[in-house]
């Protein structure tokens, strides 16, 4: 097991820069996923760490060693690393056995050293009764387990997933969800999960990096990311944020200040050096909008549209003075108003966002 460090990791094709001074720590033992849209470089910076590619600046150190910076470029196979495709990659021709020792036969490691260490990495997956079987008579997730037990057996100090679930559908996901969870916990590898599923990403990592266009904007648990997102690209993509702009009038007070937004005041959780003033923009989530109480004082809009979620609403709605800007919020059965009514809304909590300076990757 092994911390590895990013250090200000650059990568250019051509003109155009991939991975733009992305800087990283990732814990010994620790899960962290690597989350972003398609294009924002996550495929890149894995085949930095992996060393498929040369950094074309700052260094990647994986333990204390030090495997590529400017002067420096240790080859893939001897990083120690497990990496798991998308792909499986597996031998069609070998058996679930033979994949796995596949490693080691290379590294020439032999029975019965060999053959011990194969069936304790099926074990570890639960594929013992499989040892015999070809790929092709596996399923999917099956297939993914021999790829991890694959990359396991050879007992690397790090292991990168490249959107290992990807291929799998939503209910075989959940429970190799699971599986890579348990995994994670009994063996205390340290592990980079690259994916574009915030879900996946919340249920399985300790700590999340956010890539957009090539750079870090965050990294920081699964909690303080949904919290307290440092800038508005971070509240707008995880948990489906409303990005606002809003007044600060007062300062903090018990971690809250007060603000302007759309029209109202409202009390909203906000950083302890948040200064007062306009231009400020805050992140509300659905559940920090409620139907406003009877005769009480909110943000009149017109209801657009009402979807069925299992046992409530997800109601649109665009505020009457702001009917550039949709709104959405959870409403109970039956609902209070219909597609074409108007409803005053509420604000019960939110989160001002920092000004946009330096990514902020405090956890
Ligand atoms: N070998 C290459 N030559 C030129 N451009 C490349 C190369 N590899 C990646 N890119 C570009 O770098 C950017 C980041 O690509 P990358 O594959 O890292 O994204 P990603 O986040 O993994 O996306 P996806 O989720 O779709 O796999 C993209 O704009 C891509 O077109």
């Amino acid at each position: 097991m092994a911390r590895l460090t990013i250090d200000r990791a650059q990568k250019r094709f051509g003109t155009y820069t991939a991975l733009d001074e992305v800087s990283l720590a990732v814990e010994d033992g620790e899960f962290v996923a690597v989350l972003g849209a398609s294009g924002c470089g996550k495929t890149t910076l894995l085949r930095q760490i992996a060393g498929f590619d040369k950094l074309d600046g700052g260094s990647i150190t994986i333990g204390d060693r030090l495997v590529s910076s400017d002067t420096q470029h240790v080859p893939p196979e001897h990083r120690k690393i497990g990496i798991v495709f998308q792909s499986y990659a597996l031998w069609p021709h070998m058996s679930v056995a033979e994949n796995v020792a596949y490693g080691l036969t290379v590294a020439g490691v032999r029975d019965p050293e060999r053959a011990r260490r194969v069936a304790a990495a099926l074990d570890l997956v639960g594929l013992s009764g499989f040892a015999d079987r070809r790929p092709g008579l596996l399923s999917g997730g099956q297939r993914q387990r021999v790829a991890l037990a694959r990359c396991l057996v050879t007992e690397p100090s790090l292991v990168l997933l490249d959107e290992p679930l990807a291929n799998l559908d939503v209910h075989l996901r959940a429970s190799m969800e699971e599986e890579f969870s348990r995994f994670h916990e009994r063996t205390g590898t340290t592990m980079v999960y690259i994916t574009h599923d915030q879900a996946e990403a919340m249920a399985l990592a300790d700590r999340i990096a956010v890539m957009d266009r090539g750079r870090l904007l965050q990294l920081a648990t699964p909690s303080m990311l949904y919290r307290e997102p440092a800038n508005a690209t971070v509240a707008g993509f995880i948990g489906d944020g409303m990005v606002l702009p809003a007044t600060v009038l007062s300062g903090p007070d018990a971690g809250r200040c007060k603000v302007r937004v759309l029209g109202v005041e409202a009390v909203v959780r906000c950083r302890p050096d948040q200064t007062a003033g306009d231009n400020a923009k805050i992140c509300l989530r659905a559940r920090d909008i409620g139907i406003a109480a009877a005769n009480g004082t909110g943000i009149a809009a017109h209801v657009e549209r009402l979807s069925y979620q299992g046992g409530f609403f997800r109601m649109e709605a665009r505020p009457v003075a702001n009917p550039n800007m949709l709104l959405h919020l959870d409403v109970p059965e039956p609902t209070p108003a219909e597609p074409g009514g108007t409803i005053t809304l509420a604000i019960s909590d939110g989160w001002v966002i920092p000004a946009e300076t330096v990514a902020d990757l405090a956890a």
